[in-house]
């Protein structure tokens, strides 16, 4: 096992299989000592850090690992709406929200939002053009929207680039009554153009939970967001074990063995395992508290404003991010409150 610091061309000379997260870099300069590597994998949803050109040419196979932290996104940003929806003193029920990019994280997100009956659009041109046959709308259309989160892959270029998808003109155009989620890439939002706008006096609602250059984020930007957190949207236990699940699964097929481990014999039971639901309280309340006592993102924001003073901060930061769950690790005495349909379809579970 290697960390970012000892992983290298000479380290990796006579690796069979190589397994990263996010931060290992896979390109022809790591691999350059290796003549047989027969398998790359990545427990990550993004693969902007696998050259997947080269391992192509070099007929290496690559996976990666889609979908496995896209329920624990989707309730970062939820707990992100449900935070900055009272400071900006919202009704969420009234809200849109547009989702760009409506692959895993955006549909789990849209899923989560259909229940709660918060409207929403969905903003992906590739699927558009590929056939999906969902409705989808344009870039323009989500500007006009309350919430616009981003859930797309970091694209420098071809047809559909995502680099700068937010640009000065774009950030520029977006008002005090907007809020802007960034849980994708930090390339997506030009960070200097958004230091810029908010040093002329701009009141832009600003989540951001991946930065451009990471680690060496651009420390002025923070004090000028509304929620800072160090690229862990997808950090619960969950979903970092389906990610890792998902590579033994595929290692095993690959190697032609019988996979004999399950994920659900590892998940511990959650600290927080009960709640009871105070029935009296309207739905938005209980749903803020639920929500907020699983996974509250004003504690990963008070604590990356207090200790984030640079590179080796933020991976720190990350590497000992404390246990999260899912709300499907809780279980809920939900008595005689009306609406307790809504709250285990977000994933909550039911007291047997
Ligand atoms: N912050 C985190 O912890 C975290 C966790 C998971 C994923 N991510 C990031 O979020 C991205 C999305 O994750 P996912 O699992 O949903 O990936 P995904 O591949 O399932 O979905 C991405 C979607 O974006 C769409 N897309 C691509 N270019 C687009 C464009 N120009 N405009 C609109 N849509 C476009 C694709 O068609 C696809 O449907 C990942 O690539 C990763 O970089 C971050
Ligand atoms: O792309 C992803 O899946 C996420 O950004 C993921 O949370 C990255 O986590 P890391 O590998 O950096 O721990």
């Amino acid at each position: 096992m290697f960390s970012h610091k000892t992983i290298n061309a000479e380290t990796l000379a006579d690796a069979d299989v190589l397994l990263v997260r996010s931060t290992t870099k896979v390109n022809q300069q790591l691999l350059a000592n290796n003549k047989q590597l027969q398998f790359v994998a990545t427990a990550t949803a993004g693969t902007d850090h696998i050259d997947q050109n080269y391992l192509a040419d070099q007929n290496i196979p690559f996976i990666s690992a889609g979908g496995c932290n896209a329920v624990a996104v989707a309730e970062y940003v939820l707990s992100a709406m449900l935070v900055m929806g009272k400071r900006l003193n919202w009704q969420l029920a009234d809200k849109t929200v547009g989702i760009v990019g409506a692959g895993h994280v955006g549909s789990a997100l849209a899923r989560v939002l259909t229940v709660l009956g918060i409207r929403h659009k969905l903003c992906d041109p590739p699927l558009a053009d590929a056939g999906d046959e969902r409705e989808f709308v344009t870039m323009n259309d989500i500007m006009q929207c309350d919430v616009i989160t981003l859930h797309v892959p970091w694209v420098k270029d071809g047809p559909y680039p995502t680099q700068d998808l937010f640009n000065k003109t774009r950030l520029a155009a977006l008002s005090d009554n907007q809020l802007l989620i960034n849980a994708c890439r930090g390339e997506v939002i030009n960070n200097q153009a958004a230091l810029e706008l908010f040093e002329q006096g701009t009141s832009l609602n600003l989540v951001l939970d991946v930065w451009e250059n990471e680690p060496s984020i651009n420390l002025d930007l923070i004090p000028h967001t509304a929620l800072a957190t160090a690229h862990i949207a997808g950090h619960t236990i969950e979903g970092k074990a389906r990610g890792t699940e998902m590579l033994y699964l595929a290692l095993c097929k690959h190697l032609g063995i019988q996979a004999d481990k399950k994920l659900s014999d590892y998940l511990p039971r959650a600290e927080l395992n009960t709640i009871q639901i105070n029935d009296k309280q309207d739905f938005w309340q209980i749903l803020h508290k639920l929500v907020l006592n699983v996974y509250n993102i004003e504690t990963d924001d008070q604590h990356f404003r207090a200790n984030m003073h640079g590179a080796e901060q933020f991976r720190y930061i990350r590497k000992h991010y404390p246990i999260r769950r899912e709300f499907s690790a809780i279980t809920l005495n939900t008595g005689n409150f009306a609406d307790s349909k809504a709250i285990y379809d977000i994933g909550f579970l039911a007291a047997k």
